[in-house]
């Protein structure tokens, strides 16, 4: 049997144990979670996962693999608590934005670490995550480490730098699609729909929008275009997008993402 260890038990340690569950990648009992101080939290994922929540110290020796799930803010302190506490050859799993592998060793000594940006949607099997290794990483660990992601949705490699855009792409992203399915559900009950009504035809609209990415061959300005009649319509959508500047914001709003997760290492 696996011990598997959560240091955090937010939302994205949640997410997680929720995805691996449900795949059947790790069973509750395999999956241990601790956090800082807040109990109640701890006996709600017990209830609700049947993870184990009270456990002793030979658990943190015998873990194998431990996932760093705290707020990056709290990081440091939370791996100054953790590195006593871990002797053996313990893999880490660190999904904290903004947070260097080499940052991680320092704290945690040499070992084996897999840093990845993973998603919300892990919870439901549909996350997009990054994942960038270090060299005490094996080959077999390597391919433990990607199907642990594939297992809660898809994953791809990339360099450790380019964690920052990932971030700002794919881990944020999640938040931007709901702000915008906000605004839609705001802005679709001023037009005469309900928001149930707005729901449901934004969220299919948004899934075949995704799927027609996924299995076309043409880029998203050809199938804009598709939509897009002269004189119609969408051709006056977008005019209006382009006259508050849509381009400008989605830049302005991936840069600061990206420039917010290079700084994460010195926020307190
Ligand atoms: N949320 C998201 O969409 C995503 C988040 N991430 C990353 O995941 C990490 C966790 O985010 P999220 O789940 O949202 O955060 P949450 O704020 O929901 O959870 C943070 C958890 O860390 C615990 N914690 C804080 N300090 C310590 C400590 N010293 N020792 C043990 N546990 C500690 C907290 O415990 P307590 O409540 O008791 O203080 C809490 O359980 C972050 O680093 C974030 O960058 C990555 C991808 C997506
Ligand atoms: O907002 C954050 O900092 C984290 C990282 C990606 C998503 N949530």
């Amino acid at each position: 049997m696996k011990k598997i260890l959560f240091i955090g038990a937010g939302s994205m340690a949640e997410a997680l144990i929720q995805g691996w569950i449900k795949e059947k990648v790790f069973t509750a009992q395999e999956i241990y979670v601790t956090n800082r101080s807040d109990k109640e939290r701890l006996q709600f994922l017990h209830d609700t996962y049947g993870v184990n929540c009270n456990f002793d110290h030979d658990t943190y020796q015998q873990a194998d693999l431990i996932i760093l799930a705290m707020k990056p803010k709290d990081a440091i302190s939370a791996m100054h608590e953790l590195k006593p506490k871990i002797t053996g050859q313990s893999a880490i799993l660190s999904i904290l934005a903004g947070i260097a592998i080499n940052t991680i060793t320092e704290h945690l000594g040499a070992r084996p670490v897999a840093r990845v940006m993973p998603n919300t949607s892990a919870t439901i099997g549909m996350s997009a995550s990054g994942i960038a290794f270090n060299d005490k990483v094996t080959t077999e660990q390597r391919s433990i480490f990607l199907q642990l992601l594939e297992a809660v949705g898809s994953v791809i490699e990339v360099d450790e730098d380019q964690l920052h855009a990932v971030t700002a792409l794919s881990g944020s992203g999640p938040a931007y699609i709901y702000y915008l399915m906000e605004a839609f559900e705001r802005v679709g009950t001023k037009v005469g729909l309900s928001k149930d009504t707005v729901r449901l035809l934004m969220t299919q609209t948004l899934a075949g929008t995704a799927e027609m990415l996924k299995q076309s061959v043409d880029d998203p300005d050809v199938l804009r275009r598709k939509v897009t009649s002269p004189g119609g319509t969408t051709e006056a959508g977008i005019k209006a997008l382009e006259q508050y500047q849509f381009n400008e914001a989605i830049e302005a709003c991936i840069k600061e993402a990206e420039a917010r997760s290079r700084s994460l290492a010195n926020s307190k």
